[in-house]
């Protein structure tokens, strides 16, 4: 346990620091406590690079580099709908306003300009590397895939499977179809990006109540031939919980259900694990499963607190999610903010933890490194990238926000009360303060520049 609180709290960000990419996007060099000058030195004289292969950014004083946000669990598909859901909870909400925008969505026109923006909206709040469910239709979800690759977004990209329950204008026709039809996905992301370098296809069985036993076992085998990842939603809401019981009988738990049908293991992500038992948490460390918290989703349809802590001190790697748009925010920052205020939440009287003593209470509270470690470093373990993005090392990819707190210099600082932004930093701060300052009133208009692989796909005007 003591190893996991150590490993949260490595949080990576550079300030007054220079970092050196080359031609692949991969981290070449990091000079800290530099100015250009030394930057360029390191170049030349260190590494004896030429200036041609290699790109030297710095960040200025106020700025810092942050490594890029790791959606773990977002629908594209769902993004017009972002702050829409009343009173709504899980299952009425699907069919009021879930299903009805992702049907809609076979119009290509209209599924181009969903994408766009939802891709541009969160490349503008940080993230650079999102694991998003399109919908059922191929074409749409192409649609997505060529998006990403063509703007630069590191993406997962999946065509939803669900041939069970759902309503007759959006359903698959059978086990068949949809294993087709993911397959017709599958070819053509390879034809995009034949190493799946930027984007890759994941198998996305929706979740078990619109799933099939045949399809969820067609997958598997699919899995096994392909080593793709995968993704799914598991105990979000109690009255979905009820229905899995209803629907899979002989099955001992709803994680039982995926564990049965081969598809609970490490390359699985599954969003929400809001309602647990220990045997469910227990089962899914030994499977080494990925779990996506999505705290503003949970907040928005009232679905419940996820036990974070409790998940980790099981050895479970966790990461963020915005849900978009069970959650009302693109941005991995607002989640951030929201993973550490449920967290709180656990530990006040009157919640899911009135049962034990108040030093395990205060232990389910996550710090603010904490919260950036799982939107950075626990999303890359998530996707199965943890070797190549999240953090700072030599020879992992430049995959990175410049945020900007808008600090002015200490001269003009006392008759300056310019509003740039919504972050107010006075010039006294320590870094860690600024952080913090930044998760819990920052926006995108902090985040000045992202790049994915070395190259800039977000630049604020
Ligand atoms: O938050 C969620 N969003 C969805 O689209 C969904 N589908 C099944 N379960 C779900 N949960
Ligand atoms: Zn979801």
């Amino acid at each position: 346990m003591e190893a996991i609180m150590l490993e949260l709290n490595e949080l990576e960000y550079l300030h007054n620091a220079a970092v050196c990419v080359d031609r692949l996007g991969k981290i070449v060099a990091v000079e800290t406590d530099c100015n250009q000058q030394k930057a360029i030195e390191t170049v030349y004289t260190r590494l004896g690079w030429s200036l041609d292969n290699v790109s030297v950014t710095l960040a200025r004083a106020g700025q810092f580099f942050f490594p890029g946000f790791v959606d773990t669990h977002i629908h594209a598909s769902q993004y017009p709908n972002v702050g829409v859901f009343g009173k709504s909870t899980l299952l009425d909400w699907l069919n009021k306003y879930t299903f009805p925008m992702e049907a809609s969505l076979s119009s290509l026109p209209k599924a181009h300009r969903v994408y766009t923006r939802c891709i541009r909206q969160t490349l503008a709040h940080g993230t650079t590397t999102a694991a998003y469910y399109a919908t059922i239709d191929v074409n749409a979800t192409n649609l997505l895939a060529d998006l990403c690759y063509s703007m630069g977004q590191r993406a997962f990209v999946g065509r939803v499977c669900m041939d069970h329950l759902g309503p007759e204008y959006y359903i698959d026709e059978s086990p068949d179809q949809a294993l087709a039809a993911t397959r017709a996905t599958i070819e053509h992301i390879r034809g995009l990006d034949s190493g799946f370098e930027i984007v890759s296809p994941i198998l996305t069985p929706r979740f078990a109540p619109a799933c099939s036993a045949e399809t969820m076992r067609g997958l598997s085998e699919l899995q096994k031939q392909t080593q793709l990842p995968m993704q799914t939603h598991i105990s979000e809401n109690a009255n979905e919980i009820e229905l899995v019981k209803e629907l899979f009988p002989d099955s001992k738990s709803y994680a039982n259900v995926y564990d049965t049908y081969g598809i609970l293991n490490e390359k699985m992500i599954l969003a929400h694990a809001v309602h647990l038992t220990e045997e469910e948490a227990d089962l899914i460390a030994e499977r080494k499963t990925k779990v996506a918290h999505c705290p503003v989703s949970n907040s928005a349809l009232s679905s419940g607190v996820a036990r974070v802590r409790w998940l980790l001190e099981k050895g479970i790697q966790v990461g963020l999610g915005t849900d978009v748009s069970g959650g009302y925010s693109p941005s991995i920052l607002e989640a951030a903010r929201q993973a550490k205020l449920v967290s709180n939440h656990l530990a006040m009287p009157g919640g899911r933890s009135d049962n034990l003593p108040q030093e395990e209470r205060d232990k389910s509270k996550l710090s603010v490194d904490e919260v950036l470690y799982l939107a950075t470093k626990g999303g890359a373990q998530v996707v199965g990238l943890a070797d190549k993005i999240g953090a700072f090392q030599v020879g992992m990819q430049w995959d990175a926000q410049l945020v900007d707190l808008g600090a002015v210099p200490a001269e003009v600082a006392e008759d300056d009360f310019t509003i740039d932004g919504s972050v107010d930093i006075f010039g006294w701060e320590e870094w860690d303060e600024c952080i913090a300052k930044w998760v819990f009133n920052g926006d995108s208009r902090n985040t000045k520049k992202v790049w994915v692989q070395g190259r800039l796909v977000h630049q604020q005007t």
